[in-house]
């Protein structure tokens, strides 16, 4: 099998709530895959359901060529949405325990864990109780406490939340290194900005239904270009440029910006011509790629991530 995790037609129903629907899709060997939506869309659900911490109502799951996340745990490496690590233990210890459950000698454990915090720069703290750590450095703690034992698919549980931006960087780094070694990496997200700079492949998931499943570049499709244009403008002129779907126009200090949202397949590039063409007075141009922030509201029907 070419995915190291395959779901198909999985439903999860708390009672008469379901909170995920019919989800079908695979995280191929190797990858990033961000599993992306908004709060309460369905993902942690999701993600316990492959870990086996809870059944499928309806559907199948391939994880590592089981049917959850039991059989094959030492093969997987988990970080959850809830942190918590044994407080009065130190790091090291810590990690050196949680790689010993999944099978790894003591001494080879500890020197992992070392490189590891060494490589997050926790080597100073890595024999100070877990209690007296800050909250991201215990977080880093508990990341690596996830990946010491070298697992083939990592599967983590909105890992940026919580981290300040250096270190939010810090765990891009992190999971591009896994995934350059071969591991396969799941990890689901409210946060666009990390899922546009890592994945290969974004599954988004909205109040339990995928609305999307492919690369960055074909769900940024979904969201409109845009030609931004700044100077003593006239809306109404800029509306009517070819290929224009519709404008917004903002005051500036001297006249004003106007977004000229461009029709799915039209051609800024001639959109641009035309507005010079027809002597706009423009200060300012800028042909707009829409992030994937703007897709994922456009495939949510609005629903904020
Ligand atoms: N054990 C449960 N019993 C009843 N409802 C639940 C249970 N667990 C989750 N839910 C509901 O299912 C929906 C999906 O929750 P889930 O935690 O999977 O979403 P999520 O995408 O991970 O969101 P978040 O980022 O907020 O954790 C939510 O409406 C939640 O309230």
């Amino acid at each position: 099998m070419d995915a190291a995790l395959q779901l198909d037609g999985v439903t999860k129903r708390y009672g008469a709530f379901t909170a995920v629907d019919d989800l079908s899709f695979a995280a191929r060997r190797g990858k990033i895959l961000g599993f992306l939506g908004p709060n309460g869309a369905g993902k942690t659900s999701t993600l316990r359901m492959v870990l086996g911490l809870a059944a499928p109502t309806a559907g199948r799951i391939n994880v590592l060529g089981a049917a959850d996340g039991r059989a094959v745990r030492e093969r997987i490496g988990f970080l959850p949405e809830e942190r918590g690590l044994y407080r009065r233990m130190t790091p090291v210890d810590a990690i050196v325990f949680l790689a010993g459950l999944k099978g790894v000698p003591t001494g080879e454990a500890r020197r992992r864990a070392m490189t590891l915090l060494e490589a997050q720069g926790l080597g100073d703290a890595a024999k100070r109780q877990i209690r007296h750590l800050s909250k991201g450095m215990a977080q880093k703690v508990q990341l690596i406490s996830a990946i010491a034992h070298e697992p083939e698919l990592v599967i983590l549980d909105e890992p940026f939340s919580g981290l300040d931006p250096v270190n939010q960087q810090a765990l891009e780094g992190v999971i591009r290194g896994l995934a350059q070694r071969g591991a396969t990496v799941v990890f689901s997200t409210h946060v666009m900005q990390h899922a546009e700079r890592l994945c290969d492949h974004v599954v988004l998931l909205a109040k339990g239904r995928k609305v999307f499943d492919g690369d960055i570049e074909a769900a940024k499709a979904h969201a409109p270009r845009a030609l931004v244009l700044e100077g003593a403008l006239d809306e109404a002129m800029v509306a009517a440029l070819p290929g224009v779907a519709h404008t917004h126009a903002e005051p500036l200090e001297a006249g004003q910006r106007v977004t000229a949202a461009l029709a799915p397949g039209a051609n800024g590039q001639a959109a641009l011509k035309a507005a010079f063409a027809q002597g706009l007075d423009i200060v300012r141009f800028e042909l707009k790629e829409p992030s994937l922030h703007e897709a994922f509201i456009v495939l949510t029907g609005g629903d904020e991530a």
